[in-house]
């Protein structure tokens, strides 16, 4: 089924350009059996919603209003939010044409959005009372940080202290792209990431080159950083940041992250704050990356954003104005993830080798994606890694086990 995404500035830039627009490539809707999507609205949602019934005592209210939300989504139709709800006129409008249909038939990408927005409104997380602001991922968030592999990985950063700037620059790259591959929603379903080599190898596009290109050591460079999952992704992202800031690639670095809890494990300040604290307290470099970063933040040199549109369910060519402006700003806007992928892209079925390019033409200023591949959303393949891809027989796109860089400066 093939919806149109009215008015979405990269099939504008490419009709401008008389590249091929595309709008062809269906939506992803989740009505497919046997898709990827399916699986996460039949499955994952369901498998979510008693994960964080389990992890608090809540009161009778949450616990009838997660059962609404787990009938309605398994069996019923998209409601509308309530009119008393703060951000019901926003929903209202993102919603018009999905509310009253069933959560299958509608856009993945708005049906992902909508349901964490519904998830958090069932256990009172925006309503004045005892559970306002409670993170309803916390306890999966905290116990990720505090595991043995963010540990271990912590401690492998006293090998990496004095090798050559370079080789530290692609290993801290890549710890931040697999660290991709840890998102708490994705984790059930997944092995460990590669790493060394065989991480390389797993690679279907690596832009890398060009990435510290638009980066040379010394200039005056703002990057700006759009955050995905927190824990196991947001520990090598800082890590990133703190060798961006300090080999001097970056003059200023700005983090945004989401406002409210999302996809699970998606970072906040909170996330961030926690991290820092545990970088901080660990021994030996990493304890020292933690320190400068904190340093940094006080400085202003790190500066931790957030913005309503991060957990809008909204392809980036609808981004507010000043949004836009921040990233026009920066030298180079480094995407983390998959969400932020499909957001980037539009989330539909593209020929693989369409080109990265035209897809972001609108996106303003420089762009880079870091993502592992965990959706079936891609473009920007050359011919020959698409058919190899296509021809292996596995599920490449959909299982974290490729990941990708791809740039447009
Ligand atoms: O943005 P992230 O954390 O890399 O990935 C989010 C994600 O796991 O969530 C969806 C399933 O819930 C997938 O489309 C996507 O792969």
């Amino acid at each position: 089924m093939t919806e149109k995404i009215s008015g979405d500035p990269g099939e504008e830039a490419a009709r401008a350009t008389g590249a091929a627009a595309a709008s062809d490539a269906p939506v992803i809707l989740s009505n497919e059996p046997g898709s990827f999507a399916r699986g996460v609205l039949a499955e994952r949602h369901p498998a979510l919603i008693q994960q964080v019934r389990d992890a608090f005592p809540y009161g009778r209210r949450q616990h009838e209003a997660l059962d609404d939300l787990l009938d309605e989504i398994t069996t019923g139709v998209v409601e509308p939010l309530a009119s008393t709800e703060r951000d019901h006129d926003h929903w209202a409008g993102w919603g018009r044409e999905h509310f009253g249909r069933s959560w299958y038939d509608v856009p993945f990408l708005w049906a992902e959005s909508y349901f964490y927005r519904r998830l958090l409104g069932a256990v009172g997380y925006f309503d004045a009372g005892p559970w306002q602001g409670v993170d309803p991922f916390a306890p999966f968030k905290q116990a990720e940080l505090e595991g043995d592999a963010v540990a271990q990985e912590l401690r492998a950063l006293d090998a990496l202290a004095n090798v050559p700037a370079e080789e530290r620059a692609t290993a801290l790259l890549h710890a931040s792209l697999w660290g991709n591959r840890a998102d708490l929603g994705f984790r059930a379903s997944a092995g460990e990431p590669e790493t060394g080599d065989a991480a390389a190898s797993m690679l279907v596009a690596d832009d890398s080159v060009s990435l510290w290109q638009a980066l040379p050591a010394g200039a005056p460079s703002t990057v700006a950083v759009v955050a995905d999952n927190a824990g196991r992704e947001l520990v090598p992202d800082l890590i990133l940041i703190d060798h961006l800031l300090e080999q001097r690639h970056a003059e200023r670095v700005v983090l945004h992250v989401k406002p409210s809890p999302y996809y699970v494990s998606d970072a906040m300040t909170a996330d961030v704050v926690d991290c820092l604290r545990r970088l901080v307290k660990a021994p030996g470099e990493a304890g020292r990356i933690g320190g400068r970063l904190w340093k940094a933040m006080t400085a202003d040199d790190l500066e931790v954003r957030t913005h309503p549109f991060f957990c809008a369910p909204l392809p980036y060519g609808e981004m507010p104005a000043d949004l836009r402006a921040a990233f026009e700003s920066a030298t180079l806007t480094l995407l983390k993830g998959d969400l932020n992928y499909r957001r980037l892209v539009g989330d539909r079925l593209w020929d693989a080798t369409a080109s990265f390019a035209d897809r972001t033409a609108y996106f303003p200023g420089s762009v880079a994606a870091l993502r592992t591949l965990k959706s079936d959303v891609i473009v920007g393949l050359d011919q020959s890694t698409s058919a190899a891809l296509e021809s292996s027989g596995a599920a490449w796109r959909t299982s974290g086990t490729h990941a990708l860089i791809q740039v447009r400066g």
